[in-house]
């Protein structure tokens, strides 16, 4: 029977699969960080267990860690924090797990380090108890966030219990013009779709516009499968996966390197294989998207206007879509181009590898930031941080006035000092806009790097394509 990418990795890492249990999974990898781990490792302590396979667990400080240039321990932020990071030091040594701690020249978020380093690699079944495992998915990789007693369970045991997910299989066809990025093919998907579209499913993604993006793009749009409701997002290897994954740290080398590419290839989903869903989507020549409201799927052209709520017939949207209005300060029928922003930021699992930094700086080159705004630029790995600086975009950032930070969640999630104030609007290249998800009572607007770039110029929603 044909199968599809998912089924195939599922198949080879099954270990046990009875009628009426759920069925057990082999997990290759296991990503860890300070956010989610201190109680799964209080449990193992508690038990007298160890750590099942502790060379395949990799732990890493990136939630609560400050990104302020030459951070300490003392520029943490809170008690919980710096518990948080003391917790995980401990964990790591006492269980003989590698880390990569604050001041380790690899720290970086997890999901950005994983592929970085070769950490994640096609066909796997990775694991980290984070909801935005699944970018790991653009390789070709099961990758899921699981809970904290699963990443127990997984410590102890190396298996977990997994229902299998529905797959669901969406196309995408269009083409991006220069200054139109995979966040923005992510942020419409979602739109046209909604944000639940993807429930209890793995999505495969494919079609021509998947096909034409870099490997970081795909990064982006698995990213955000998450915000379209499904478990994980998949992009089947192809030559452009396995010469990324190619030279990476812990990738395999030589005659091992070209075997595995070999098998690799060989998981793209079979014609014909069967999905519970499916869905196209033409994004036509797609243009640069904001958000205006508090999800990812209100959401709209950076052209637009922000949607009034009087011209919506369903009473349930038409009510969410006055909430979000009132917590964003918009007014209905505003042009987005005409709302100002306080604060700009580059960052974040969905956004701050090498080819975002490179495509922010190529349009705040030469430019200022505009007067009143605060704009920070946060690579998502000390790896990145490095060579943004070898090629010099460091200064273009520093030269336009942004902040230059060190690496780490920041100001997607308001937990490490980096935070909005009430009222402040920011354009922000993470994934998460619900209320309150930046800073009490600020208001998050999703957008790509190009956006962020071009509106921290401007000093308002703008469109890179006009610079
Ligand atoms: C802290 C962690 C549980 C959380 C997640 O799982 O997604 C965080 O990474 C987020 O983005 O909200
Ligand atoms: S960057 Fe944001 S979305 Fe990604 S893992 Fe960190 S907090 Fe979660």
């Amino acid at each position: 029977m044909p199968r599809t990418m998912f089924d195939k990795i599922w198949d080879a890492h099954v270990v046990r699969d009875e009628p009426g249990e759920i069925p057990m999974l082999y997990i290759d990898r296991h990503l860890t960080h300070e956010a989610t781990s201190p109680q799964a490792f209080a449990g193992l302590r508690e038990r007298d267990l160890r750590v099942h396979r502790p060379e395949s667990v990799v732990a890493v400080i990136d939630h609560n860690v400050p990104t302020v240039p030459g951070r300490r321990l003392v520029d943490v932020v809170d008690d919980q924090s710096v518990m948080c990071i003391e917790t995980m030091e401990e964990n790591a040594r006492d269980f003989d797990i590698p880390l990569l701690g604050m001041n380790d020249e690899e720290q970086g978020i997890v999901h950005v380090i994983g592929p970085e380093l070769g950490l994640s690699l096609p066909g796997m079944t990775v694991v980290c108890g984070d909801s935005h495992t699944s970018t790991h998915g653009a390789l070709g990789i099961f990758a899921v966030g699981i809970g904290t007693s699963e990443v127990e369970h997984v410590l102890a045991t190396q298996c977990l219990l997994q229902q299998k997910p529905k797959t669901m299989h969406i196309e995408i066809g269009g083409e991006l013009s220069p200054g139109v990025t995979a966040k923005d093919v992510a942020l419409a998907v979602i739109g046209r779709l909604g944000t639940g579209v993807g429930t209890n499913h793995v999505i495969e993604f494919s079609g021509s516009l998947v096909s034409s993006l870099s490997i970081e793009g795909r990064m982006t749009l698995c990213n955000m499968a998450i915000e379209a409701g499904a478990r994980a997002g998949m992009v089947a290897p192809d030559d452009a996966t396995i010469e990324y994954v190619r030279g990476r740290r812990y990738a395999p080398t030589g005659e091992l390197f070209e075997r595995a590419a070999e098998q690799w290839k060989q998981l793209a989903g079979d014609p014909g294989a069967h999905f519970d869903a499916v869905h196209e989507v033409d994004l036509g020549t797609l243009t640069p998207q904001v958000t205006w409201g508090t999800n990812p799927g209100m959401v709209t052209d950076v052209t637009s206007t922000v949607p009034d709520p009087a011209f919506e017939d369903d009473p349930v949207a038409r009510l969410e879509t006055e909430h979000a209005l009132e917590h964003m300060g918009l007014t209905p029928g505003q042009r987005l181009q005409d709302v100002g922003v306080d604060v700009v930021f580059i960052g974040s699992c969905t956004n701050s590898r090498i080819e975002d930094l490179r495509l922010a700086a190529q349009y705040v080159s030469g430019r200022r930031v505009a007067d009143g705004v605060r704009a920070i630029v946060v690579p998502g790995s000390m790896t990145v941080r490095r060579q943004a600086e070898k090629e010099g975009l460091a200064d273009v950032f520093h030269a336009a006035g942004f902040e230059w930070r060190e690496a780490g969640c920041s100001m997607c999630i308001a937990m490490n000092g980096d935070r909005l104030s009430a009222g402040e609007r920011c354009a922000s290249t993470s994934n998460r806009n619900f209320e309150g998800r930046q800073g009490r009572g600020g208001r998050t607007h999703l957008v790509s790097p190009a956006t962020a770039a071009a509106t921290a110029v401007a000093g308002r929603f703008a469109d890179a394509r006009d610079l």
